[in-house]
């Protein structure tokens, strides 16, 4: 697994990640590139859901999100994932982090985007239950199981948070 900011990005999240010609892994594996929402309260507590039947993982609970499409930004991405699995319209989001992951369906490049402000209550329109993370429970949700990229989000948004109070 590799762990990088995204510094020297723009903060906009105006770049298209996908292309037709996807960046290959060493090995040959083509990236796909997934954008990845934490919403945030005020309080610090966070959004996580579980993954539908008939996906890769269902049952794992994980960060609201999907794969962007060729042609789209990452803003634009994450918009679009919002509104289809949970309901809810951003306007901006600030990047986090960038995770790669090697699993056997895929070698997934997570693009990790805070968002603190979104219109509409989140439901789960797949039919995936969600749940509230408390700030205390940040670094170790009792919530099992979890995708396995998705822990070390959670372990570093725990630091970011303790940093940042
Ligand atoms: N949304 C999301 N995906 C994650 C997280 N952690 C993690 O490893 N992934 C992986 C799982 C999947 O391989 C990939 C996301 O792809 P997906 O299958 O959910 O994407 P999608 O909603 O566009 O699905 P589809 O159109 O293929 O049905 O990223 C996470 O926290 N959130």
């Amino acid at each position: 697994m590799a762990i990088r900011p995204p510094l020297g990005w723009p903060r906009i999240l105006g770049h298209m990640p996908s292309s037709s010609h996807p960046e290959v892994t060493a090995s040959g594996r083509p990236i796909v590139e997934v954008a990845v929402g934490i919403l945030i309260k005020p309080d610090q507590s966070i959004l996580l859901g579980q993954r539908p039947e008939g996906k890769p993982y269902a049952g794992y609970w994980e960060f609201p999100g999907g794969k962007i499409e060729i042609g789209e930004t990452l803003l634009q991405a994450l918009q679009r994932e919002l509104q289809e699995e949970i309901n809810v319209s951003i306007n901006d989001a600030s990047e986090f982090l960038v995770i790669e992951h090697d699993y056997p369906h895929a070698y997934v490049r997570l693009h990790i985007c805070l968002v603190s402000s979104w219109v509409g209550e989140p439901k789960g329109l797949e039919n995936q239950a969600l749940s509230w993370i408390f700030k205390k429970d940040i670094a170790k949700p009792s919530l099992e199981p979890i995708l396995p990229a998705t822990l070390p989000i959670l372990e570093k948004l725990n630091a970011f948070l303790e940093v940042a109070k």
